[in-house]
């Protein structure tokens, strides 16, 4: 292996917890990591799910000594990610890797939302990772350093939307931007005990929660998001674990991500390119900000033209 390209996210051998992996990227996410050697627990809530998606993973593993387990968990509640989490640690040993893939929207109108949906959004996308990263460093600190002297990670999913929130998305948005928050004050906090955090920010992923979000989702975010070409789950995965290898501790999956990206770096780690990109896309924005802000305007004329408020 060239000197220059040493993975920073070695996976052989090691115990790694995905929530959500019973579907969509969680599930790739998984099945990526038992074929290049990693024990794989999931949690979700669904058994039947579990069940179906561990066979798979069985069957993608390396060799058979790689240990499978499942754990069904409501993870908004704290006390069940604890106790999720503690449930792998017994089977599979002190987690090294937990990577939260548990999350999802119905898109809509901001103002057609009852209360209780909107907290449930936040509940499911941010609560979720909240307990999980917390149940997670718990353990990881007090198992002490790994008997290999390799790190151990803590790998949230995010969404391009925490950079740049779209109409349609409002329930959800602002929890994957408080998890790009998370991710960053928490590497932080994390070196002092040498555990790495990174964030992932996929655009559209195929997969089955993206099936029922086309069922709710207003016209118009369908017209603003259109210009995104989409990923599989594979694809996602895959992406995200190569920036992992890299050592990013922002992870993109797409061109497209790494420029919506590039216009909202703040204090996050960058490499020269991102700055690059980063002086360069502040300026791009100032027109294609208000491009996009155009295509609403547009939407709304064509809306008045019709006769209907918002398009529903
Ligand atoms: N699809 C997309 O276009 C994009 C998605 N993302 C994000 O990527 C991640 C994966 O998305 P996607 O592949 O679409 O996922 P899916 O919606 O297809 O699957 C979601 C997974 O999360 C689990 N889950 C949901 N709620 C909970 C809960 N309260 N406790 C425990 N597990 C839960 C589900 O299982 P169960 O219901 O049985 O609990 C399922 O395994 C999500 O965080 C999503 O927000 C980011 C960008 C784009
Ligand atoms: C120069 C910059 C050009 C930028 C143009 C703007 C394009 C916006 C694309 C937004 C894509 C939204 C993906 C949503 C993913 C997601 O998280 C949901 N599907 C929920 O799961």
């Amino acid at each position: 292996m060239p000197l220059f390209s040493k993975n920073k996210f070695p996976v052989d051998g090691r115990v790694a917890v995905i929530t959500g992996g019973s579907q969509g990227m969680g599930k790739s996410v998984a099945i990526l990591l038992a074929q290049r050697g990693a024990h794989v627990a999931i949690i979700a809530r669904n058994p039947a799910k579990l069940d179906s998606a561990l066979e798979e993973i069985r069957a993608a593993r390396r060799s058979a000594e790689q240990k499978v387990f499942l754990y069904s968990a409501d993870l908004t509640r704290g006390g069940e990610a604890a106790a999720a989490l503690a449930a792998v640690q017994a089977e599979l040993g002190t987690p090294d890797i937990v990577w939260t893939c548990a999350g999802g929207t119905q898109p809509g109108y901001f103002k057609d939302y009852s209360s209780a949906a909107l907290e449930r959004e936040i509940g499911i996308n941010y609560f979720t990772v909240m307990h999980t990263a917390h149940a997670a460093l718990r353990l990881m600190t007090s198992a002490g350093a790994t008997e290999d002297g390799r790190k151990r990670h803590i790998v949230f999913t995010s969404s391009v939307l925490a950079f740049y929130p779209i109409a349609g998305y409002n329930s959800y948005s602002p929890a994957k931007a408080a998890i790009r928050a998370l991710a960053d004050g928490l590497r932080q906090e994390c070196l002092l005990y040498d555990i790495d955090v990174h964030a992932c920010f996929p655009a559209t992923i195929y997969s089955p929660g993206f099936e029922e979000e086309q069922k709710t989702k207003p016209e118009l975010t369908k017209i603003l998001e259109g210009s995104d070409e989409g990923q599989t789950p594979q694809q996602v995965a895959e992406e995200c674990l190569k920036g992992l290898e890299r050592g990013e501790a922002l992870v993109t999956t797409t061109l497209m991500g790494s420029v919506i990206r590039g216009s909202a770096w703040g204090g996050s780690p960058k490499g020269f390119f991102d700055t690059l990109f980063a002086m360069v896309l502040v300026l791009v924005w100032s027109v294609v900000g208000r491009v996009v802000d155009g295509d609403v305007v547009k939407y709304k004329k064509k809306l008045e033209k019709e006769g209907k408020a918002d398009g529903k």
